[in-house]
């Protein structure tokens, strides 16, 4: 789909083709609806890092707490988004041992009881082994540190997720 294009859709299309850029957080779209019209797809992306930025402190950690944990419950339960279900597959996280699992469990309990929101990462950047070692790392960092790593980190899947719907020829959900 095209730049032009997209800046024909009514807000309904347009929360129903890109609500999901931002992992269940369909509200950053629809805000950003208003921005048009959009001069190319960097315009797009920057309209929501924009949008993101501007949110008060409690607003960026409640984005980060829409976020499912890698390797955890959705995933096991078959419950995650489908953007989210490629990623954590991709990032091989649908096919770790018992040990790893156990790991990644522990890790991400560790990780959500010291900051109170998950940890969040490119999966698509990124492979089992760096997940593993970034979560281990990143326990240690300070809560604002985090709270900003992990937006950024949003960023670049929300990126990946629109390049996905606007630089494909991929049928999209309208
Ligand atoms: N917790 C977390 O990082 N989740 C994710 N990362 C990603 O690339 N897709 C996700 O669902």
């Amino acid at each position: 789909m095209d730049i032009a294009t997209v800046n024909t859709l009514p807000y309904e299309d347009f929360v129903n083709i890109f609500g999901n850029v931002v992992e269940k957080c369909p509200i950053v779209t629809a805000a950003v609806w208003s921005r048009r019209p959009f001069v190319s797809f960097t315009d797009l992306e920057a309209a929501i890092s924009e949008f993101i930025d501007a949110l008060p402190e409690s607003g960026k950690e409640g984005i980060l707490r829409c976020h499912p944990d890698l390797a955890g419950r959705d995933l096991q339960s078959g419950t995650l988004t489908r953007e989210s279900q490629q990623e954590q597959a991709g990032a091989g996280m649908d096919a770790l041992s018992s040990a790893e699992t156990s790991r990644m469990v522990r890790l991400n309990r560790e990780y959500k009881e010291r900051f109170g929101f998950p940890f969040v990462i490119c999966a698509r950047m990124s492979d089992k082994a760096g997940i593993l070692r970034q979560l281990s790392e990143r326990c240690r960092n300070e809560r604002a540190v985090e709270r900003a790593h992990g937006i950024e980190e949003v960023k670049k899947i929300c990126r990946l997720r629109l390049q996905g719907l606007l630089l494909t020829d991929a049928p999209n959900k309208l």
